[in-house]
């Protein structure tokens, strides 16, 4: 709903608010106390500042909205996510103030008796659902014919988003990553529960903090599925035999999320939906430890065994799945709180040409990584001295372990012993010199000899 009134001052915005259910009575003391009367914009600023309204609720009040900013209980307090049927909102709830996600799914998906029945019976096995590696469902309910879902806010990005930022993770944390996505798949299986498209885009990160490491968290276990998802991520059953889908179907998947995690890219890319289909179908996956030389043959195992087109040939359950990975037990980088989400890392760095190569560390000294091979080593600034800088330079990194970090945490650091590489010979300005005066010479005794 549009307002009637245009949002041209400090008073129409704040009845504007008022409206729109966004103040309490104590509230709307503190918003005219913390503004002063003049245009909506100055006001809008000042709100935000003093944290009594959000950036998107002012944009959509002087949008002339008032409308869409409750969800039930909870008000709306940001967008964070668009999906291809939904839309995923952060808001808090109004009176124990817990922060959530809410996904609102598109009217067209809620027409029929069928489609509601179906929402709501996902949403009810979504709910007995409790893991750490399971983004939790805390409730279903519908606003204005659209269903949707309150849900755990998880405050990091998708692995999709993760990877395509930073490239393709070091091997232990991939591995520590698809462990624990098997312990949530394992863990709804026991509940009888499939999730039939576990994918990257579908899996939320959290931040590491200074006790606690990233977790990874299934999404989407509440939502009906009328069709097959992504193709490059779906299992072969799921084409040739829908009927037959069980738990296998969800260890393919998180195969292909495992090669995905190793190498950036599904096992199958390139061309339609339709050819990435008959690939699932009918070829082997490349070996993912032809394209990425340092994954242990064990591990590369692992994922082709989950790759396999039979359901039989895979892993019996996520829980053997477990078993093998624990017996292969690649290590995650010591100090790693996996990947930091944080700011961007600010690296000073003192040369204007050279790229960055040499290995990082931890502060006592101890370890040594190639700093190509390191999740947290990738530097984030803009712009990117990957790209920047053309000049061999060698470096050391130190890595400051996430858990006992102060925050805001640097995450890396270079070395003050950071140290040039010396120049190759020929680009020393004391060796052309010398070379000029030794040419001099000899040019000097062949004049010599020939005037002899
Ligand atoms: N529980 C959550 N906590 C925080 N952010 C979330 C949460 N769920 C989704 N998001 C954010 O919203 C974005 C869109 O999520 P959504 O699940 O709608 O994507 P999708 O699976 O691609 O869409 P769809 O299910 O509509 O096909 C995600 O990439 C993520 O950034």
């Amino acid at each position: 709903m549009h307002t009637t009134h245009p949002i041209a001052d400090r008073d129409a915005l704040l009845e504007a608010a008022c409206t729109a259910g966004l103040f309490t009575p104590n509230q709307i003391q503190k918003a005219v106390d913390r503004t002063t009367p003049g245009p909506a914009r100055t006001a809008a600023r000042a709100l935000v500042t003093s944290g009594l309204l959000t950036q998107f609720q002012v944009d959509r009040l002087l949008a002339g909205r008032t409308d869409g900013f409750r969800i039930g209980p909870y008000i709306v307090l940001d967008q964070i996510g668009r999906g291809a049927m939904s839309c995923v909102y952060k808001a808090k709830h109004q009176t124990m103030n817990r922060s959530v996600a809410i996904k609102v799914f598109a009217a067209d998906l809620t027409r029929t008796a069928e489609e509601r029945q179906a929402f709501q019976s996902a949403a009810q096995a979504a709910g007995k659902l409790t893991h750490t590696n399971i983004v939790t469902a805390f409730d279903a309910n519908e606003l204005h014919d659209r269903f949707y879902l309150v849900l755990e806010l998880v405050d990091g990005p998708s692995l999709d988003a993760l990877v395509r930022q930073h490239g393709p993770l070091p091997v232990g944390e991939a591995c520590e990553f698809v462990r624990q996505l098997a312990h949530g798949l394992s863990h709804a299986h026991d509940h009888g529960m499939v999730h039939r498209a576990l994918e990257p885009s579908g899996i939320l990160v959290t931040r590491a903090t200074p006790s606690a490491r990233s977790a990874a968290k299934i999404a989407n276990f509440g939502v009906p599925r009328f069709e097959i998802g992504a193709p490059d991520f779906a299992a072969p059953e799921q084409f040739r035999a829908p009927a037959t889908v069980d738990a296998r179907t969800d260890l393919y998947s998180l195969g292909c999320v495992f090669y995905f995690l190793l190498t950036g890219h599904a096992p199958f890319t390139g061309g339609t939906g339709g050819e990435i289909t008959r690939r699932q179908l009918l070829e082997d996956a490349p070996r993912v430890d032809r394209l990425r030389p340092d994954v242990p043959p064990g591990v590369a195992a692992i994922v082709h065994r989950l790759l396999m087109k039979l359901p039989g040939e895979r892993f019996a359950s996520a829980a053997e799945l477990i078993s093998h990975l624990d017996a292969v037990h690649v290590p995650v980088a010591p100090g790693s709180g996996y990947i930091s989400f944080d700011t961007p890392i600010a690296i000073p760095y003192p040369y204007d040409s050279g790229y960055l190569t040499g290995h990082y560390g931890q502060p006592d000294g101890s370890g040594a990584y190639p700093l190509s091979h390191s999740g947290f080593g990738l530097p984030v600034v803009e712009p990117s001295p990957w790209e920047q800088i053309t000049d061999e330079v060698v470096c050391e990194v130190t890595a400051v372990d996430l858990r006992n970090a102060p925050a805001p945490r640097k995450v890396l650091k270079l070395n003050p012993s950071v140290h040039r590489e010396p120049a190759p010979l020929w680009k020393n300005a004391g060796f052309l010199v010398g070379a000029v005066l030794l040419a001099f010479m000899c040019v000097g005794a062949v004049i010599r000899l020939v005037a002899k």
